[in-house]
C-alpha cells in the first residue's frame, strides 16, 4: 500500500510516539500524541515501516531529526529457513543485523541510526526512490554501484570471516528442498521438471568449479539488486547519488558472488504486476563491455595497479564474476522452490526457480 490512505492503528501510533519521544528527545518531547505525524510506508511481511514526523510548525531544538523511518521487526522475517521464525534465525540474527546496521551507519555507508530497541529501530528517513531494473545498466549508475560495492567490500567488520555463507546456505536449502512435499498439481508438475536437472549432482560440479576460482573473501552485501539501491533526492547532478541498503543477508563471502549476483539482477524485474509477477530478460545480462565498465570502476577505488597487470586482473575478474553468477542462480533458485512451499506472497516462485536453473545451465556453457 502506498500508505497515503491507510490509517495507523492507535496502538502502533502510541508505541511509535513513545519511541520517538524517548529516543529522539528534543522537540519530540514537546509535542502531543495528536500533533505526532505517522504514516505507513510499507506493511510487508518481514518488517513494518512507518514515517514519523514532527508537525510542520515545530522546529527541532537541537540535532534531533524532524522525520525518521520507524522499522518494527516482523513476526515472519524473510528467514531463509523453513518454518523458522524471528527468534531462531541462526547466525544471521537480529542482534548481528543490528550491529551491522549501526556500524554501517557510523561509517556513513548506510542510513543513520537514531534509536534501537528490541521491537525495532528508528532510522534516518532518506527522501529517495528505489532504482528500477533498467537503471542498473545506465553507465553512470553502474559505475557508482561498482564504487559503492568496492567501499562496502573494503569494510573490516566484526563478523566471522570464514566464507561459509554461500555453500552453507546452498547446502541448507538443498537439504530442505529434498524434504519438500508439494501438494498442488501445478507445483508438483513444475517440481518434477526441476528434478530432471539432478540438482544434488550439479551442486557438486558447481562446488568444484568455484573452489577452483580464486575470489577474495570480503564483507559482501549479497543482495545488490535494484530494490536495495536508493537514488537519493536532490543529488541528480552529483556523482554520489546512490545508497546501498538492506544488509539483512550481508556476510563475509567471496567477492565474486556480489559481482555475479548483481549482474544476474540485471535480468529480473520484480515489479511486473501480473502472473508470475516478475519479468526476465536474459539478454539484459551485462555484456563484456558493461562488465568491464563495472569492474574498472570497482577497481578505481584501489590505487597503484600497473597497467599490464590491470588487463590480466580485469580478465580474471570477468571470469570470477560470471562463474559466481552461477552460484546466484543456484542459490536463489533453491530459495525460490522453498518459498513456493512456505511463502504467502503471490509470486511465481516455481517459474522463477525454473528460469534461474535454465539460465544457470545456459551460462555454464558460456563461462565455465
Ligand atoms: C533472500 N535473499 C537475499 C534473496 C532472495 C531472492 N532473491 C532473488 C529474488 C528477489 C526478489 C524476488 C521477488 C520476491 C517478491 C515476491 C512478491 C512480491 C515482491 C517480491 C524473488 C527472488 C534475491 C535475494
Amino acid at each position: 500500500s502506498d500508505g497515503r490512505n491507510v490509517a495507523v492503528d492507535p496502538d502502533t501510533r502510541r508505541r511509535a510516539f513513545s519511541w520517538c519521544r524517548d529516543f529522539l528527545s528534543g522537540s519530540w518531547k514537546a509535542i502531543s500524541v495528536n500533533d505526532f505525524q505517522i504514516k505507513i510506508v510499507s506493511g510487508g511481511l518481514s518488517n513494518l515501516l512507518y514515517m514519523c514526523s514532527l508537525p510542520d510548525d515545530v522546529e527541532p531544538t537541537g540535532v534531533e531529526p524532524r522525520r525518521v523511518l520507524l522499522r518494527i521487526y516482523g513476526a515472519i522475517l524473510q528467514s531463509p529457513n523453513l518454518g523458522q521464525d524471528i527468534y531462531c534465525r541462526g547466525v544471521d540474527s537480529i542482534v548481528l543485523e543490528s550491529v551491522m546496521f549501526a556500524i554501517l551507519a557510523e561509517r556513513e555507508l548506510g542510513p543513520r541510526l537514531y534509536g534501537i530497541f528490541p521491537e525495532g529501530r528508528l532510522e534516518q528517513y532518506l527522501p529517495s526512490d528505489r532504482l528500477r531494473t533498467e537503471q542498473l545498466g545506465f553507465p553512470e549508475i553502474s559505475a557508482e554501484i561498482a564504487s559503492k560495492m568496492a567501499r562496502f567490500h573494503g569494510m573490516e567488520m566484526p563478523f566471522n570471516k570464514e566464507p561459509k555463507w554461500l555453500f552453507g546456505t546452498i547446502d541448507r536449502y538443498m537439504e530442505q528442498v529434498k524434504t519438500i512435499k508439494f501438494v498442488r498439481e501445478a507445483h508438483i508438475k513444475k517440481f518434477n521438471k526441476l528434478i530432471k536437472y539432478d540438482l544434488p549432482a550439479e551442486l557438486e560440479n558447481l562446488r568444484s568449479l568455484l573452489t577452483a576460482t580464486p575470489s577474495p573473501v570480503v564483507f559482501c552485501h549479497n543482495d545488490v539488486q535494484e530494490g536495495n539501491i536508493l537514488m537519493l533526492d536532490g543529488r541528480e547532478n552529483s556523482s554520489d547519488k546512490l545508497m546501498l541498503i538492506d544488509f539483512e543477508y550481508s556476510s563475509y563471502n567471496y567477492r565474486g558472488f556480489d559481482f555475479g549476483n548483481h549482474f544476474c539482477e540485471w535480468i529480473y524485474d520484480y515489479t511486473y504486476d501480473q502472473w508470475p509477477f516478475y519479468k526476465a530478460k536474459v539478454e539484459n545480462y551485462p555484456n563484456r563491455q558493461q562488465q568491464l565498465h563495472f569492474i574498472r570502476h570497482y577497481l578505481s577505488e584501489r590505487r597503484g595497479v600497473a597497467p599490464a597487470d590491470q588487463a590480466r586482473i580485469e580478465e580474471d575478474m570477468i571470469t570470477e564474476a560470471n562463474r559466481f553468477a552461477l552460484a546466484s542462480h543456484f542459490l536463489w533458485g533453491l530459495w525460490s522452490i522453498i518459498q513456493a512451499k512456505i511463502s504467502k506472497i503471490e509470486f511465481g516462485y516455481m517459474d522463477y526457480a525454473q528460469h534461474r536453473f535454465d539460465t544457470y545451465f545456459k551460462q555454464k556453457k558460456l563461462f565455465s
